[in-house]
């Protein structure tokens, strides 16, 4: 980073205010749901010092929380930019490696979501097809698979089936799994129920639901590594350098999901933003990356910087990709966690959203810029694990996992 580069907490005002044409957005990681865009900057008291790095400044406070204040100078050219979202062809990825790498870190360092094509081994008509057949199995069947806290008959608490919840500003059930580890793993903790090993509903021999959803857990999984050695490569670091962190036991939970929609006249506890009724509220996601199938469903909107909510053109046989908190907070805000939402569409829609997560004990303490360019402040050690579960629980208070226990 140049020495010129830096700026002191008073040049960065005097820089803002003296700067009608430059938009300034404020937005911090510990609170990256209320970092609404605003044209001046909150004072944000506990920084000191930040660092220009594209179109953003960086700050960090003494407990490693960063905060980026985003710098939209030509503003009318990132508004066209985020209606096209950058697309990656990951068949591409082995041949013309340096471009595609090149195009998941532009996309991560802007918008914060691209477009995935070609994926091998996925089929999306399959996935269609489970959520068509799981959604569609008798309540009473479902109901055997409701966590602990819906159905006291139950054993799994994290894993399984979530309800549509009443007087709940998202309106969706979903179905939830992961990789099932070892039960004779000495080193889970008993109690832990983030390695709770998944249910399934009986099958009738019919449909492979099971088998076509672990296959595709795995396809997804090894397609986000990808994408991590790629934006590796794009930021000149080392290919595997973020790849530690999920070598073992990673937490990723995959997840069907179904939206009925709300109806001609939505219920005074439906969630109205801008005018639309929302199923999914606004929010970033807070695992590492989400790769999401939308199928040929409208109803996903991400903000553009200025601000405003963009919908997202849905493309056939083509995933969305974005990264959560985790990871733009481990790049020290540089890869962006970009706020979106759900609209009620009008009509039952299903997406399957692929949450790739650490494992519990992976360091997220990391800054990946301070180690590999030797800026920010000293590492401090953080587990994925526990700092999800006070997440879910207590900061973003999800309706399907705030009422999980304490361990
Ligand atoms: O349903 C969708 O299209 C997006 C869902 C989503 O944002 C999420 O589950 O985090
Ligand atoms: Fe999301």
């Amino acid at each position: 980073m140049d020495e010129e580069h830096r700026l002191t907490m008073a040049a960065l005002l005097a820089l803002v205010q003296n700067s009608p044409d430059v938009r300034y957005t404020f937005h911090s990681s510990s609170d990256s749901n209320h970092g609404s865009p605003s044209l001046t900057t909150d004072k944000p008291i506990f920084y000191n010092q930040g660092n220009i790095i594209g179109n953003d400044v960086y700050f960090w406070n003494e407990r490693n929380v960063f905060t980026s204040i985003h710098r939209l100078i030509n503003k009318s050219n990132m508004e066209k930019e985020i209606y096209k979202l950058p697309t990656v062809d990951i068949s591409k990825a082995k041949t013309q490696r340096s471009e595609v790498a090149k195009t998941v870190v532009d996309g991560l360092e802007n918008t914060g979501f691209l477009f995935i094509e070609n994926v091998q081994g996925l089929s999306y008509d399959q996935l269609y097809e489970c959520c068509q057949w799981f959604f569609g199995l008798p309540i009473e069947t479902k109901k055997t698979l409701l966590r602990n806290i819906w159905n006291p008959e139950s054993s799994n608490v994290y894993r399984g089936y979530f309800p549509v919840g009443h007087n709940e500003p998202s309106r969706k059930e979903g179905f939830e799994f992961g990789r099932d580890v070892d039960p004779n793993d000495q080193t889970i903790a008993p109690g832990n129920w983030f390695y709770e090993k998944s249910v399934w509903p009986k099958e009738d021999g019919t449909f492979p639901f099971q088998k076509i959803l672990l296959e595709t857990y795995e396809y997804m999984h090894e397609t986000a590594l990808e994408i991590l050695r790629l934006a590796a490569i794009g930021l000149g670091i080392d290919e595997h350098a973020f790849e530690f962190i999920f070598s073992s036991r990673p937490m990723s939970t995959f997840r069907l999901i179904h939206y009925p929609p709300w109806g001609k006249t939505p219920p005074e506890n439906a969630v109205i933003e801008d005018g639309k009724v929302v199923t999914t509220p606004d929010h970033t996601d807070s695992n590492f990356l989400t790769l999401l199938t939308t199928f040929n469903y409208k109803g996903l909107e991400i903000i553009a910087p200025d601000g405003s909510w963009v919908e997202l053109k849905p493309r056939p046989n083509t995933l969305v990709m974005n990264i959560g908190d985790v990871f733009s907070r481990m790049m020290g805000g540089r890869f962006k966690a970009t706020r979106h939402r759900v609209i009620d569409i009008g009509i039952d829609r299903y997406s399957v959203p692929f949450f790739l997560e650490p494992s519990f004990d992976g360091d997220i303490g990391i800054n990946f810029m301070s180690k590999y360019g030797s800026e920010g402040p000293d590492h401090v050690v953080e587990r994925y694990g526990p700092w999800l579960m006070n997440t879910m629980k207590h900061v973003k208070k999800y309706f399907e996992y705030r009422h999980l226990p304490e361990f």
